[in-house]
């Protein structure tokens, strides 16, 4: 049996292959995940004309259903066309059950209208929004969101999806009449920000071809493939994104008719990625880039010991590393200020090691530290423009590739990508990356030095190495070793650098 991920999709057939399951399909095949799927309706249509739709019977559903339950368990369930009153209502119980039993998550893309005309179902709106309250996701495009809602406003729509009980909104912009395409997404989780919401807003240039049709529904199994891959929803739309435009792009300038929307590769390509609006990179938007690290011709960081003491700086400073982090946690305020007061002196005696302080930018300002280093939380507090002006070096934590396309956006002198490996020195939950995630975030670097910090063992630290990071950051690899000058040797040794 595979051991890919699956996600079911209930959606419609369409006979031309463009949308439906067919793209759900393809898209399921770019992400690495195993596609089952039962279909709610035979629809007859092609890339002119939309002819008819056969709903299917609640009995085959059902049937389906079950047979899938035996031995296809879904992570994720996309959902497309329901076709009618009587689907609907299938659906209400089926997604009833199986969420009071199971942690599964379901991502639904309203499907009412055929992209050609023509009205796929006959659902009335009390009937099509009864299972609301068993979807996670949706992702209706402005028109749709507008039908659903009664809303113009897109603010005003995600409040009206949430009162239908949908805690995740992403509100498709590709139909509007700009230059540009933004998505905005309103993702509302129990424990993040004030009133426990997130707003995620990406945008990209139009892309000229109307080689779409199915995109809506690649779009929404996208994003379903990457949350079953345990991707968050941050990333999984600004992946599903990138994966639209890349279609989009392979078929440009074809203006001549009307065709089916490419699905393509994982996304890696930078061109294809959208641009983050995010309230931090507007009001630091004009900043000219911060200083680089001043790293000689082919020079690499290496290894980037981060300790929480001046006893493990006095240690480290002779060991001839480019960087070290001082992070102080559980400090007094005065105690504080003192121990990065002493850092700053003591590193002046290697010029070769660049002293990075974490957290306390004022303080690293007052003291003339070479750099700070910033979580993606602490960004929204900090005044960049002041680290920025003062030139001290800025090194931004991110975790995924939304909080790395806005970090890069802002120019920092470095980025950290965490937690590779889980870490007992840090609660990750959720955010554990990988080597292949690094590798993909890695395809969309731009010239700015990237660190790989969390879990990295000296037995790790070469599969990290080979990815062509340009640093590692250890904190337990170096400060519970049981010889840490051997440890700093041979951490050395595996990227070649100050050894
Ligand atoms: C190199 C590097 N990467 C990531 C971190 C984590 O910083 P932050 O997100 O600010 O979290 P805390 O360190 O404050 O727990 C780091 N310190 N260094
Ligand atoms: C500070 C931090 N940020 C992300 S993971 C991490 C901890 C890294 O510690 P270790 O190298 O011991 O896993």
């Amino acid at each position: 049996m595979s051991d890919k991920p699956i996600i079911w999709t209930i959606s419609g057939s369409d006979c031309s292959a463009g949308a439906g399951i067919a793209a759900d399909l393809r898209t399921g095949h770019s992400f690495g995940v195993e596609v089952c799927t039962i279909s709610t309706a035979n629809t007859t249509q092609n890339s002119k004309q939309f002819y008819a739709v056969n709903a299917t019977d609640i009995a085959i559903l059902e049937e389906q259903a079950q047979a899938l339950l035996e031995d296809k368990f879904p992570r994720v369930i996309k959902i497309g066309l329901i076709a009618n009153d009587k689907q609907a209502k299938w659906l209400y119980n089926l997604l009833k059950d199986l969420k009071a039993r199971h942690d599964i998550l379901v991502v639904y893309d309203p499907v009412g209208q055929a992209s050609v005309g023509g009205v796929m179902s006959t659902a009335n709106q009390a009937f099509s929004t009864g299972f609301y309250p068993y979807i996670d996701i949706i992702t209706p495009n402005l028109s749709e969101a507008q039908n659903i809602t009664g809303e113009t406003d897109t603010t005003k729509q995600a409040k009206a999806f949430k009162q239908l009980g949908i805690s995740t909104v992403i509100i498709k912009g590709g139909h509007s009449d700009d230059d540009s395409c933004t998505d905005i997404c309103y993702h509302a989780t129990d424990n993040i920000g004030d009133n426990g919401e997130h707003v995620y807003c990406l945008s990209s240039d139009k892309i000229n071809t109307r080689y779409s049709h199915g995109g809506g529904c690649s779009f929404a199994s996208a994003v379903a493939a990457c949350l079953a891959q345990g991707y968050l929803v941050r990333d999984a739309i600004t992946l599903a994104k990138a994966f639209i435009n890349q279609g989009l792009h392979a078929n440009l300038g074809k203006m001549e008719h009307y065709g089916a929307f490419e699905q393509t590769q994982f996304p890696t390509n930078p061109a294809m990625f959208p641009r983050v609006v995010d309230n931090i990179q507007q009001r630091f938007s004009q900043l000219p880039a911060f200083k680089p690290l001043n790293l000689s011709p082919n020079q690499s960081l290496g290894i980037y010991p981060v300790i929480g003491s001046i006893e493990w700086l006095e240690k480290l400073l002779p060991l001839n590393f480019n960087i070290i982090q001082l992070r102080l946690k559980d400090k007094s305020q005065a105690t504080i200020e003192a121990e990065i007061k002493r850092a700053v002196e003591l590193a002046k005696d290697y010029p070769n090691t660049r002293l990075f302080i974490n957290d306390y930018w004022q303080l690293a300002i007052t003291h003339g530290a070479y750099g700070v280093h910033i979580g993606q939380e602490d960004l929204l507090d900090t005044d960049l423009a002041a680290i920025n002006r003062a030139g001290l070096r800025l090194g931004i934590s991110t975790h995924g590739c939304y909080e790395f396309l806005l970090a890069q956006q802002l120019q920092p002198s470095y980025l950290a990508v965490g937690a590779i490996f889980p870490t007992k020195t840090k609660d990750m939950t959720g955010q554990i990356q990988g080597v292949q995630t690094l590798t993909h975030l890695l395809s969309l670097k731009a010239d700015i030095p990237v660190v790989a910090i969390g879990g990295i063992s000296i037995e790790r630290a070469p599969s990290v190495w080979q990815t062509g990071v340009d640093s590692i950051a250890v904190v337990t690899a170096i400060t519970e070793a049981s010889d840490y000058v051997e440890a700093s040797k041979v951490l050395q040794g595996i990227t070649g650098v100050g050894e």
